[in-house]
């Protein structure tokens, strides 16, 4: 299938291959008004044309993370970081409206569940040329001709066709397409992709991280890839980030990664996923549970858990240490 460049916008307007999309210092993330801090110390950076992947159990904080990215935190949670910015741009201090036009033009997102994002009563076409005509500034024609581009760009066949029809006549993966076109129709620096292909089937999960791997190569740009499931992320990314309780455990190069975890949780998740050095069985989950925000063990979070745990473990909060090849650990094991 030949499909067309989404992009419209001249490269000089473009951040330089390689320069920083997203910077992200120090940030944490409370909820219950204060009453527990669910995100700490996690800084990471991703680059143009950088695919970096955020991994971690349900409740580890990766959605916190990426709503603190996209400015938009759940009522009683707040977000604070040393250093946030986009592009170059801080982004802290931001106020609604300018985070909304943010949003719509340099931020893209993608979500779990495509249906619920797209209005049920109006055209997948319509609501695709809105962000054009409200942003670009597009008249109705032109909206249409870009939007009808933008489908094509993204993979779905007749896309005049699927320009005319309501979501309910599309399948999820035609949807989460849809979502796609509609996140890169402002020309992003930096796209975050929550759990964007957990709904689907197996196969058009692979098509959809193809389609993302696509857009990123020809746009450049950033990508924040966010999921449970390391086996999703671990092909589609060059640098991995892994959360556990609300702490970066591990960070490095995600091939060094998954050849070689630095940490007993990274260990357990390539193991759950069926991947990682000597793994040959697909374990369903890691035995226990991780600590709620509100009661975070004494020193390492995942010691209570950890098969290499020793009395040192739980003495005081383990410091996310920087090795010679540059990859960050949070562990005593090795060192
Ligand atoms: N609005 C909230 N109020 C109270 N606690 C919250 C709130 N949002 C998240 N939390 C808690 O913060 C922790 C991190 O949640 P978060 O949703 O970021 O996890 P996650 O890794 O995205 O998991 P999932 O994949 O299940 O969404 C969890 O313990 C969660 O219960």
């Amino acid at each position: 299938m030949t499909t067309a460049s989404v992009s419209d916008r001249p490269l000089s307007d473009r951040p330089a291959p390689g320069s920083p999309v997203l910077e992200v210092e120090n940030l944490r993330v409370s909820v219950g008004r204060g009453a527990a801090e669910a995100v700490r110390e996690v800084s990471f950076t991703v680059l143009a044309g950088q695919s970096v992947g955020l991994v971690g159990e349900s409740g580890s904080g990766k959605t916190l993370t990426c709503r603190a990215v996209l400015g938009l935190p759940a009522p009683g949670v707040e977000a604070a970081a040393d250093t946030l910015a986009l592009a170059g741009t801080d982004l802290l201090g931001l106020d609604g409206r300018g985070w909304q036009r943010l949003r719509g033009t340099r931020l893209g997102a993608v979500f779990q569940d495509p249906g619920s994002f797209l209005n049920p009563s109006l055209t997948v076409g319509r609501q695709l040329a809105e962000p054009l005509r409200v942003h670009g500034g597009l008249s109705r024609p032109d909206a249409r001709r870009r939007a009808v581009e933008l489908l094509d760009s993204v993979g779905l066949r007749d896309p005049e066709t699927v320009h005319d029809r309501y979501p309910h006549e599309l399948s999820g993966g035609m949807l989460q397409r849809v979502l796609i076109a509609i996140a890169v129709s402002g020309d992003p620096a930096l796209l975050v992709a929550d759990e964007a292909t957990t709904a689907l089937d197996t196969v058009v999960q692979a098509e959809v991280l193809d389609l993302l791997a696509r857009l990123r190569e020809e746009r450049g740009l950033g990508l924040l890839l966010v999921s449970h499931d390391l086996a999703v992320v671990a092909d589609a990314t060059d640098r991995l980030l892994v959360l556990y309780a609300g702490e970066v455990v591990e960070d490095g190069p995600t091939a060094s990664v998954v050849a070689a975890p630095a940490h007993p949780y990274t260990e357990a998740l390539l193991a759950v996923a069926g991947l990682g050095p000597g793994t040959r069985t697909r374990f369903p989950v890691i035995p226990g549970r991780p600590p709620a925000p509100a009661t975070p063990a004494p020193g390492c979070r995942f010691a209570p858990r950890c098969a290499y745990a020793t009395p040192d473990c739980t003495l005081a909060p383990i410091p996310l240490t920087t090795g010679p090849d540059g990859r960050k650990v949070r562990c005593l094991k090795g060192s």
